[in-house]
């Protein structure tokens, strides 16, 4: 049975429904990330598991039980938020203690969890400090702590690093992620951050306007994007798109590329069509290899690869990641290929057609 069972889940503000319809289920101990575009419903989602929202229709199952009408304290979940929200009085053994000395717990238990929240989160030597002499990162540790210790079988993460800065996002990351291995909870993570999202996830859940684009675990939604929205918004530097016509040849559908190339297109698949090509796979060749070409508008040197803006005589931008190299003279003509593979092909309705050398669907 699910840990997290969310059926036909809905929300509406007065007449706006921003959640529409949410089916999901989530083992038990399997890390969850949301992601989608500012206002698709994310935080909402989120607060209503926690039990701050009321749900306007649906079910939520913690744990097997109907959650929908229990408080948030019953639920058995924990939330982390982004602005940690400490007492500023309070030391950071305190801040942690605080939730089970008003539960009851005796003593010695609140000290054990405590310290072995501490440990796991290398923050022993900060237990005696207040907030105020904390570093950003640590505080929120110390708000993660809190959670910790309440021994939480669900854990509720709302944007939890996007108050600090690059290196300790980073560093806090990778605490999330051990922490997840020690504990035994499930935990549904909210980000902005693609990279938060495709490292921490087991699975991420790409919400679009209140509604589930598509779930799956971090490869499969980069590796086969259910449709247009979903292959956009994985991904960065964003997948290039390109209008073509599939056509028969022989047995086969190909795609004609601008140049008269063809590349091999999903079995059957016939007319309009969108040719999604990710940066990455977007590689520079020769004229007479080349699918398309386009005219250099300008590049980014990152050091290890540069990033390649170019538009074509349709007026369509492309970017291509490639090895850094010396400046291309601008305004060059380029010339790209990519391997048939890595294609991707969505039909007009935006849903990905099935590309038979790849075996999706
Ligand atoms: N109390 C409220 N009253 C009316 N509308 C609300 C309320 N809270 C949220 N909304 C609306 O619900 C939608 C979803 O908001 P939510 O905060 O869940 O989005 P989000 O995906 O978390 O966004 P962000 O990434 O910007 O935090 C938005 O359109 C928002 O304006």
């Amino acid at each position: 049975m699910a840990d997290l069972h969310l059926e036909g889940v809905t929300k509406s503000y007065g007449a706006a429904t921003v959640i529409r319809g949410i089916d999901l289920q989530v083992p038990f101990g399997e890390f969850v990330v949301f992601v989608g575009p500012s206002g698709c419903g994310k935080s909402t989602l989120l607060r209503m598991i926690a039990g701050l929202e009321p749900i306007s229709g649906g079910v939520i199952r913690i744990g097997g039980t109907v959650a929908n009408l229990l408080e948030p304290a019953e639920r058995g979940v924990a939330m982390v938020f982004q602005s940690y929200a400490l007492y500023p009085h309070m030391t950071a053994y305190k801040n942690m203690a605080f939730g089970l000395k008003i539960a009851g717990l005796d003593k010695s238990e609140i000290d054990e969890r405590v310290t072995r929240a501490a440990r796991m989160l290398q923050i022993e030597e900060l237990l005696h400090r207040i907030p105020k002499d904390m570093s950003g990162g640590q505080r929120q540790r110390v708000a993660i702590g809190r959670s910790i210790v309440r021994e939480p079988r669900l854990f509720l993460f709302d944007e939890p690093l996007s108050n600090l800065d690059a290196a300790l996002r980073v560093q806090t990351r990778i605490e999330i992620a051990r922490l997840h291995k020690m504990v035994d909870a499930t935990m549904i993570y909210v980000t902005h951050d693609q990279v938060e999202a495709m490292t921490l996830a087991d699975r991420i859940v790409v919400l679009n306007q209140g509604r589930i684009e598509q779930v799956g675990t971090p490869l499969e939604l980069y590796r086969s994007p259910a449709n247009l929205f979903v292959a956009s918004f994985i991904g960065s530097p964003k997948i290039n798109f390109l209008p073509v016509n599939l056509e028969c040849e022989g047995m086969q559908s190909v795609a004609c590329g601008p140049l008269g190339v063809a590349t091999p297109a999903p079995a059957g698949a016939l007319g309009p069509a969108t040719l999604g090509v990710r940066p990455e796979n977007l590689v520079l060749c020769e004229p007479e290899q080349a699918f398309l070409s386009a005219q250099l508008q300008f590049e980014e040197h990152l050091g290890e690869h540069r990033l390649i803006y170019a538009k074509t005589s349709d007026g369509i931008d492309l970017i291509a990641k490639e090895p850094d190299g010396p400046p291309l003279a601008e305004g060059t003509v380029l010339h790209f290929r990519f391997a048939p593979e890595s294609a991707h092909f969505f039909g007009p309705d935006g849903n990905r057609l099935s590309h038979s050398t790849k075996g999706t669907h």
